[in-house]
């Protein structure tokens, strides 16, 4: 039987093949000579920082800068991330430590000279250490230690829900009493503090409902409730009983079911069945209104916290609270601020004319911390004046301004309203509403986030949730469902997105919305951390006609997500968007399909590392996507945050202003986000991701080559050199077939702000692609592989080390996955698998060795249907059979999603499995690997008539490649 390769082919790999060896004999001469590794000779002529004249030097080199540099990019975090990381191997959070690093530097350098494979052990069990900081107002905030969650319900199969309404979370239960941390082995405490409100005006979700009673044995799960939350109670100024304890007392049965919705401007209505008590409650309420159409009463806003008070005692209504009702906390009617003589409704009127034409003197309001604000004014006797009659007054030497306690806002507003000549721009509504609490009483304490019970979600993902993602997960709760997750890139922003949907399942069918690279992923991720799910329940949509509903979990493109049906807006009541920086330009289809639907859904999950990459008004869309009511109208946004200038063409809100505000006000409302700094502790040292790329990236034609090399394969061969032979096309042709969803990926990466990473590939195909790529969008790369001599190497090295553009290193998999170090970048991504997982964990130690300061994200893109199916499992059992004979870190694949990407239980497969297998498990010679590999190489690139040719002609984003000449390939293998 053929082994699909022709005799020219033959011939040319055994001539590469040659000249690999010739190449082979070289690099040892010279790694006797001591050339090869870190420290390389420097080209004459070249310092590191001069990118040019390596430019002319190197072809290999093409450094381009960008036009501009965002000054808000990542790459400054990076820069900050890496002042502050020293600690961390000081530490010895990454695994393994510096001794186990140099050992892996060391094993390196007997890589290099082909000594010792398989060098670098890697714990996975991830070490928890506390960790303090301290915020403005000197408030501590301290990591997690280990939350119990030991009891955890294992959840049965996930039936879609029939009524997508049916009320369905569990109660949210915080220990709020002190004592009650004593009773627990271990308690934790939240980074983010929250004033609690009043207690008798907590509104809160009556299926999540906060007990702020210590609670019992039973209330508590028997453990699985851990006190982290310290909830103080504020002076209640309405009356006693919380809305949520006064809920759970009602019994089931003989209680009237309703809910309170918005209701126009300023108004809320209440959908209920007929109750007489409560019509009573309605008829005492002074802004009521009957709608004779809905048959429904509402309400101003204004009698919000009142109404539900008393609709709380009644033991035989149940009301499910306002969305967003937190923020009405302590702007209840007729409460009064403390001192001021001022109620709300005069606060928010005087908040709203604050306009005087003939001020002579005019300033702002402006937030500085959770409990501060200061006055930013010239300067004025009368206002000092006022000033001085502030108890909490405090003057910023510095910064040259006076700032109070918000208790004393009400008093100041009042008093600078009675000035005719001084004009104050007030704190924004949305502030006004958020720190309420605080307002009303500054001399509240504050509280940690309550701890949601989990008990509905899978145990699984339970378990696995890190202290700080376990935060992000009650923050979520806490905030009904509505939020901005914006963790820094790679922590785990995909487990606590999955974890706070599972909470709302029975609200399903969920909705995630993706760039469509990574669709594949979460559906994997889905199965991975809810393994109650039934096979069938995520449905990846791939073309505009798919069923968008076809599933519990749909999950689409943005792209895809403007052909949808615009009727299913309704449908979704729980969504996750993510990288919902894609958002950001509310002129986008992509913005104008998705902003209907997350106004309709109850639950609105967005997710970013970057909400925002250059400016405030890139936060206006996701911040209307979760909060609608926070700045209804752009305008007043762009004023306060965009230093929104009139311009003879327009308004121009491309600025910035007051963002330290905007910051303290998301983070308190709507927000969270840590920074790997943050949580360094909590991270494993490599976290691994499997990226499986949607099949419709391949073509039909080179579908159809994989599919006839896999048919041969599965048929056999008649001797090894033949098995050999195709496997090695099989691997070409997936090379080929995946570049179009690799490029998309790796321009993904670059979108989401992604700055320095690590690529690495086999085929010269392959990196020519992407090199091709990064070219076109003018992003900087360094490039080494084959061709590329050691002191060239090295130089590159340094180059990409100390760049702080955006920058990317393109690699040769068996040509530049050692003794390089490229420790500025925390990313990794491969583009292709690599059978022999020493090569690939080599790779991976490029970034994660010593000054990686880090925790090293590492991204595999696989394809379905490709040598990939094979290879992935084929390099876990591998690493397994190491890691048992202490060879190898124990289990590559428990760090790494999608764990169970493996070939299907079909015969045919099972042949190629095992041929793969037979193949490259005897083929122990590391030296005959690389041989064979480069010298398979040579047969992709001559191969001027295969598939990907045709394939690269009708993809718009990768342009057709030059035709090379045989010669040319031999020398540039990669
Ligand atoms: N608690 C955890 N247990 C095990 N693996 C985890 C956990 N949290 C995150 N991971 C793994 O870490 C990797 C990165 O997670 P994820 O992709 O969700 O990060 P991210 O914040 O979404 O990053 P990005 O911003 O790059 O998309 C994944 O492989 C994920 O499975």
């Amino acid at each position: 039987m053929s082994s699909g390769l022709t005799e020219e082919q033959k011939k040319r790999i055994e001539e590469n093949r040659q000249k690999a060896l010739a190449r082979r004999a070289e690099r040892l001469a010279a790694q006797r000579d001591g050339q090869v590794g870190i420290a390389g000779p420097q080209v004459k002529g070249q310092s590191p920082g001069n990118w040019e004249n390596s430019k002319q030097e190197n072809n290999h080199v093409r450094f381009i800068s960008q036009d501009q540099r965002n000054p808000h990019s990542p790459a400054e975090q990076k820069s900050y991330l890496q002042k502050n990381y020293n600690h961390y191997s000081a530490n010895q959070q990454m695994a393994g430590s510096h001794g186990e690093q140099q050992k892996n530097c060391s094993e390196d350098a007997k890589q290099a000279s082909g000594i010792k494979q398989f060098p670098t052990t890697i714990p996975n069990s991830l070490s928890y250490s506390h960790q303090q900081n301290s915020d403005a107002d000197g408030q501590k905030h301290r990591q997690q230690a280990l939350i119990n969650l030991g009891t955890f319900q294992q959840p049965t199969c996930y039936p879609p829900s029939k009524n997508p309404a049916e009320p369905s979370h569990p109660k949210l239960i915080d220990n709020g009493h002190p004592d009650g941390i004593k009773d627990l082995q271990s308690w934790s405490k939240s980074a983010i503090k929250y004033v609690s409100a009043p207690s008798s005006a907590t509104p809160s979700d009556s299926e999540t409902l906060i007990n702020r009673s210590r609670p019992t044995e039973s209330q508590g799960g028997g453990g699985a409730f851990q006190a982290s939350a310290k909830v103080q109670k504020l002076p209640s100024s309405a009356g006693a009983g919380s809305t949520s304890e006064a809920a759970s007392h009602k019994k089931a049965n003989n209680v009237t079911k309703g809910k309170c919705v918005k209701y126009g401007e300023g108004r809320f209505l209440v959908e209920i069945g007929y109750n007489a008590e409560l019509i009573a409650v309605f008829k005492k309420i002074p802004s009521k209104s009957y709608d004779p159409t809905m048959k429904k009463w509402n309400f101003s806003l204004e009698d919000y916290i009142s109404f539900m008070e008393a609709a709380n005692r009644l033991s035989s209504v149940i009301l499910e609270p306002l969305e967003g009702g937190e923020n009405m906390v302590g702007l209840a009617s007729g409460s009064r601020f403390s001192d001021s003589g001022v109620d709300v409704v005069s606060l928010l009127k005087m908040c709203k004319n604050w306009k005087k034409p003939s001020a002579l003197v005019k300033g702002k309001c402006v937030l500085i911390s959770r409990f501060r604000f200061e006055v930013d004014i010239g300067y004025s006797a009368e206002v000092i004046g006022v000033f001085k009659q502030m108890n909490s007054r405090n003057y910023d030497a510095k910064t040259r301004k006076w700032n109070f306690l918000l208790e004393d806002y009400p008093k100041l507003v009042k008093m600078f309203q009675s000035l005719a000549s001084v004009q104050v721009e007030p704190l924004p509504e949305a502030v006004v509403q958020t720190f309420a609490a605080q307002i009303q009483s500054s001399t509240s304490q504050t509280t940690d986030l309550p701890e949601a019970d989990l008990s509905v979600v899978d145990s699984k993902i339970v378990t696995s949730l890190m202290p700080f993602q376990r935060e992000g997960v009650n923050f979520a709760i806490f905030r009904n469902g509505r939020l901005l997750l914006a963790d820094d890139m790679g922590l785990g922003k995909t487990i606590q997105a999955i974890c706070v949907a599972a909470y709302y399942r029975k609200e399903w069918p969920l909705l995630v919305v993706t760039p469509s690279s990574v669709r594949f992923t979460w559906a994997e991720a889905f199965h991975r951390w809810l393994p109650s799910l039934c096979p069938g329940s995520t449905n990846v949509i791939v073309t505009g006609k798919d069923n968008l509903t076809g599933s519990l979990i749909n999950i689409i493109s943005f792209d895809l997500l403007s052909k949808m049906d615009k009727q299913l807006k309704n449908t979704f009541q729980v969504v996750i968007i993510d990288e919902s920086h894609y958002l950001k330009n509310v002129k986008t289809a992509r913005c104008r399909a998705a902003m209907p639907l997350l106004k309709a859904a109850r639950r609105v999950i967005l997710l970013s590392g970057t909400p925002a990459m250059s400016r405030p008004m890139e936060l206006y869309t996701q911040i209307a996507a979760v909060q609608p009511d926070f700045f209804p109208q752009f305008h007043t946004f762009g004023l306060r945050y965009c230093d929104a200038k009139q311009m003879p063409w327009g308004w121009d809100y491309s600025g910035s202003s007051n963002l330290a505000e905007l910051k303290i006000l998301l983070e308190e409302s709507i927000m969270i986000r840590r920074l790997k700094s943050d949580v360094l502790s909590q991270l494993p040292a490599k976290q691994r991701k499997m990226v499986v790329v949607s099949p419709e990236g391949i073509n039909a034609k080179t579908k159809a080559a994989l599919a006839v090399e896999a048919k041969k394969m599965a048929k056999g061969y008649g001797n090894k050199q033949q098995e050999k032979e195709a496997l090695l096309l099989f691997y070409n042709r997936t090379a080929e077939a995946k570049i179009h969803s690799v490029v998309e990926y790796i321009l993904e990466l670059l979108e989401s702000g992604k700055d320095k990473f690590l690529v690495f590939a086999h085929h010269k195909i392959m990196l020519d692609a992407i090199v091709e790529e990064l070219e076109k969008k003018r992003v900087e790369y360094i490039r080494i592989d084959g061709s590329t001599s050691s002191a060239e190497r090295q130089s590159l090295c340094q180059k990409f080390q100390l760049s702080e553009k955006q920058a990317v290193a393109v690699l040769s998999l068996t040509a530049a996955n050692m003794g390089l170090t490229l420790s500025a970048a925390d990313l990794v991504v491969f583009a292709e698998l690599f059978w022999n997982p020493g090569v690939l964990i080599q790779a991976e130690d490029r970034a994660h060795r010593i000054g990686q300061t880090s925790s090293v994200n590492i991204h595999y893109v696989v394809a379905k249907g490709t040598a990939d199916d094979f290879l992935w499992p084929m390099i876990q059992e591998k690493i397994k059979v190491l890691g048992e004979a202490g060879l190898s870190e124990t289990n590559f694949s428990s760090t790494a999603e999608s764990t169970d990407y493996c070939p299907k239980p079909d015969p045919k497969q099972k042949t190629i499995f095992e041929l793969f297998q037979r193949t490259f498990s005897d083929c122990r010679d590391d030296d005959d690997e690389l041989l064979l590999l480069e010298a398979a190489d040579a047969c992709c690139e001559f191969d001027s008539g295969s598939d990907f040719q045709d394939a690269k002609e009708e993809r718009c984003s990768v342009s057709s490649p030059k035709k090379r000449r045989i010669e040319e390939s031999s020398e540039s293998v990669t």
